[in-house]
Formats: structure tokens, C-alpha cells, sequence
């Protein structure tokens, strides 16, 4: 691939830009090598600055779950715009979101439109925090729950790519109120509530991580997790930016049976536009402003030409419910085929995977939590990466990340990434 520019705009970034991105897994530096810059994109494809084509398995980071330039919301978008950006005043397609919001996720009686979903999480502890007159929170390793200081400890995604999964710049006030325990272990849950009685205002997850790759809760898990926040009154809350409308319209509680108290929603959300939101039980929620005393605002909250393009996505994925039938099969068409590839080749690195989400991990250890994530071979990633993304097939540069499938990749797209796969595996 001739990348020439995409490394001379690099190179500029770098002077303007920390790192020369505005997120910093984009800049490739857990995989080596120059970042591509994309121009743009359409169905399951992105090109790049040097007009290379690739089909892409990140989908600008899980938004994109019908592909790139979707028709229906870029007429939303373009209708939207002939009536001005922004008002600072509410909007009907804000009503028109939130109950569509209710509609499709029932455990949320009310919701508030914000702008990522970093705003959503802060503001979810929050309101917790205010309902509860509790001061701390647990977290679970590995999970990623945006750079909000509460939850960068122990964090996954970026931060654990970047050997910062505590930052700098966390004050130990903060880190105090933070309590964490691994994935998946209900004993070490169940310890933090018993030392901390009536001290812990909420328990966040990721019900089904992306963060330190793809991790599945195990048998009971969220079920265990269920009981102990009813027992201890502890708000229970699914950060559901990533799985939100992704693992079924409902997300992943309509999948697993699960009823959070509050849930955190992005991505998706905002049909590629900047939108996150929390939502959950009226009586929590009653306690944001202006309703309540918990305080929360944004100037481009609920946005209108956003909304619009929330609004279509949405609206889209409640109506058509072959869109998770298609992602199923997909995901199983393509976890097949790595599987077939890694026989023949006699390799045994994990595969964790659930509907549209997948991470190959390079370790022959089962991948239940953050240590068993970080016994991935870095480097072989690193150069499995660069592989495919010779063979024209985008994936995230991070071993600590999902993957995302779309409806716009059919099964000769699958096929591609399938057979790029095994020869990437057998080049490394
Ligand atoms: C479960 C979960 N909760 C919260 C967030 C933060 O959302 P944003 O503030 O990036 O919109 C995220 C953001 N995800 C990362 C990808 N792992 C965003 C990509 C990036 O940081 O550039 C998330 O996955």
C-alpha cells in the first residue's frame, strides 16, 4: 500500500496535535507504523488519502453498524441542516428520541441527551452518587468507561494499550472513591460491598466488554452482580455504549435477561454524530436538573441535525429486526472461518465473539478477564495487524479492542477478510 499521504499529514498533525490524533488508539502506536487517514468511506469500505481501499472491522469504533453513508440518515442529516445547526432550546426530535429510547430499552423510564459517551458514564455516577448520598463506585479491570477521572483506573482500551490504565492527572481523591475487582469474580465483588457497607453508590460494567478486547460475562455473572446491588442498595448500571442496539435492539440486558437501574448509551446513538445518553429509573432520574438537585447540562446537548441522525438510526434498527439476523450470521461466518484457518494451520489463539463483536486474542488462554487479556502476544498482534491491513482489511490497531461487523458486509466481504485472516496467520 503506498501511504505516502497519510504519513505526510501525519507528520503535520503531529505538530498541532498531541500525538497527531484526537483519540489516541488512532495512532497506531500499539501496532507500529503509520496511522492511515481516511477520506472517506461507504457501505463496508474506507479509503484512505492514497485511495486504498480496505473493508473495515472497526466501523468508526462501533457506530457504524449499517455501514458507511447510510441513505436514510444522510437525508435526515442534509433535511435537518436547511434548518440551521443548533438552538440552545428544545427540540421535537429530542421528545421524539427519548421515547423512542423507552420504547426500545424498557428499563429506561427516562433518559438525557448528551454528547458522548464519556458525558453519560460521569454523569450516570453522578446522579448515583446524588440519589444514593453515597461517595464510591466500583469498576471492574479492564473495563473502559471513557477518560472521566473515576473510571481511569484499572482502565481498558486505550488506556491499558498505552500501559496507563491509571492516569496521571487522577487525583488520589478520586482514585480513593474508586474500587475495583476483576471481571467476572462475584467472591471479590461481594468483598469490596462487605468492606464498604453503605459506602458504594453504584457498580458499572461493561455487561459484555469490548474494552480489553471481547470478554463474555460468565454463567450467573450478571445475574450475581443483579442480587448484590438489590441487597446492598447499590445503583446498578450497564454502560451499554458499546452494546447498546448492537447485541439486539434492547442491547446486551435484552439479551441476557438483565434489568439495570441506569444504563449508559453512545455510539450507535448518534448514527455516527456525536451523541451519548443515560437513562434508567425515574426515581434516580428525577434527581437531574432542573427536576432534581443533581446538576448536568451541554450546549449541544440533544443537538438537532444529531438527533435527527440518532432518530433515523434507531427508528431503522426497531424496525427492521433482520438486522441482528444478518449480524448473527455474519458473526458466525466469520468466527467459523478463523476457527477452520487456525486448524489448519495447527494455531490455538483465543476467539471471544458474541452477534457483531469479535477479538482474536494471541494466547492460548481462555480470555475470561483482564490478566488472561494481557497474556496476548503484543508484538505478533502488532505484525498481524500490519498483515492485514497490507491484504486492504482495516481492523482496530489495538489487541484490547472489538471488532465490529456492519450489515454492509456480505458474505463475499467475509469471505475476503476469511481468507486475508489465514494468510496473515501463516505470514506472522
Ligand atoms: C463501553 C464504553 N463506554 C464509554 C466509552 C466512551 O465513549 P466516548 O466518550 O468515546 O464517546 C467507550 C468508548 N470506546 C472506545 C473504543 N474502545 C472509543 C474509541 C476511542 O477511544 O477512540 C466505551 O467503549
Amino acid at each position: 500500500m503506498n501511504i505516502s499521504t497519510s504519513q505526510a499529514l501525519f507528520e503535520k498533525a503531529q505538530h498541532f496535535i498531541p500525538g497527531g490524533v484526537n483519540s489516541p488508539v488512532r495512532a497506531f502506536r500499539a501496532v507500529g507504523g503509520s496511522p492511515i487517514f481516511i477520506k472517506s468511506a461507504k457501505g463496508p469500505y474506507v479509503y484512505d488519502e492514497d485511495d486504498n481501499e480496505y473493508i473495515e472491522l472497526i466501523n468508526s469504533w462501533g457506530p457504524m453498524i449499517l455501514g458507511h453513508g447510510n441513505e436514510l440518515i444522510q437525508k435526515a442529516v442534509s433535511d435537518a441542516i436547511q434548518h440551521s445547526f443548533s438552538f440552545g432550546a428544545p427540540t421535537r426530535r429530542e421528545v421524539e428520541m427519548a421515547e423512542l429510547i423507552t420504547t426500545m430499552v424498557p428499563s429506561i423510564e427516562k433518559v438525557r441527551m448528551v454528547n458522548s459517551g464519556t458525558e453519560a458514564t460521569m454523569s450516570a455516577i453522578r446522579v448515583a452518587r446524588g440519589f444514593t448520598g453515597r461517595d464510591k463506585i466500583i469498576k471492574f479491570e479492564g473495563c473502559y468507561h471513557g477518560h472521566g477521572d473515576s473510571f481511569l483506573i484499572a482502565a481498558g482500551s486505550g488506556a491499558v494499550t498505552f500501559g496507563t490504565p491509571d492516569s496521571p492527572g487522577v487525583t488520589k481523591g478520586v482514585a480513593n472513591d474508586t474500587l475495583t475487582a476483576p471481571y467476572n469474580d462475584l467472591a471479590a465483588v461481594q468483598k469490596l460491598v462487605d468492606a464498604n457497607k453503605g459506602h458504594i453508590a453504584a457498580l458499572i460494567l461493561e455487561p459484555v466488554v469490548g474494552n480489553m478486547g471481547c470478554v463474555l460475562p460468565a454463567e450467573g455473572f450478571l445475574e450475581g452482580l443483579r442480587k448484590i446491588c438489590d441487597e446492598e442498595g447499590i445503583v446498578f448500571i450497564f454502560d451499554e455504549v458499546m452494546t447498546g442496539f448492537r447485541l439486539s435492539k434492547g442491547g446486551a440486558q435484552e439479551r441476557f435477561g438483565i434489568k439495570p437501574d441506569l444504563t449508559t448509551l453512545g455510539k450507535i446513538i448518534g448514527g455516527g454524530m456525536p451523541v451519548g445518553a443515560y437513562g434508567g429509573k425515574a426515581e434516580i432520574m428525577n434527581w437531574v436538573s432542573p427536576l432534581g438537585p443533581v446538576y448536568q447540562a451541554g450546549t449541544l446537548s440533544g443537538n438537532p441535525i444529531a438527533m435527527a441522525a440518532g432518530l433515523t438510526m434507531l427508528n431503522y434498527l426497531n424496525e427492521h429486526p433482520e438486522v441482528y439476523t444478518k449480524l448473527e450470521l455474519s458473526g458466525h461466518k466469520l468466527v467459523n472461518g478463523f476457527t477452520n484457518s487456525m486448524k489448519k494451520l495447527g494455531l490455538n489463539y483465543t476467539i471471544n465473539s458474541i452477534g457483531s463483536m469479535y477479538t482474536l486474542f494471541f494466547t492460548d488462554q481462555a480470555v475470561t478477564d483482564f490478566p488472561s487479556a494481557k497474556s496476548s502476544n503484543l508484538p505478533l498482534f502488532g505484525k498481524y495487524f500490519h498483515a492485514m491491513l497490507d491484504r486492504g482489511i482495516y481492523m482496530g490497531p489495538s489487541q484490547f479492542e472489538s471488532m465490529f461487523l456492519s450489515t454492509a458486509l456480505e458474505n463475499s466481504h467475509i469471505d475476503r477478510i476469511i481468507e486475508a485472516n489465514e494468510e496473515s496467520l501463516k505470514e506472522v
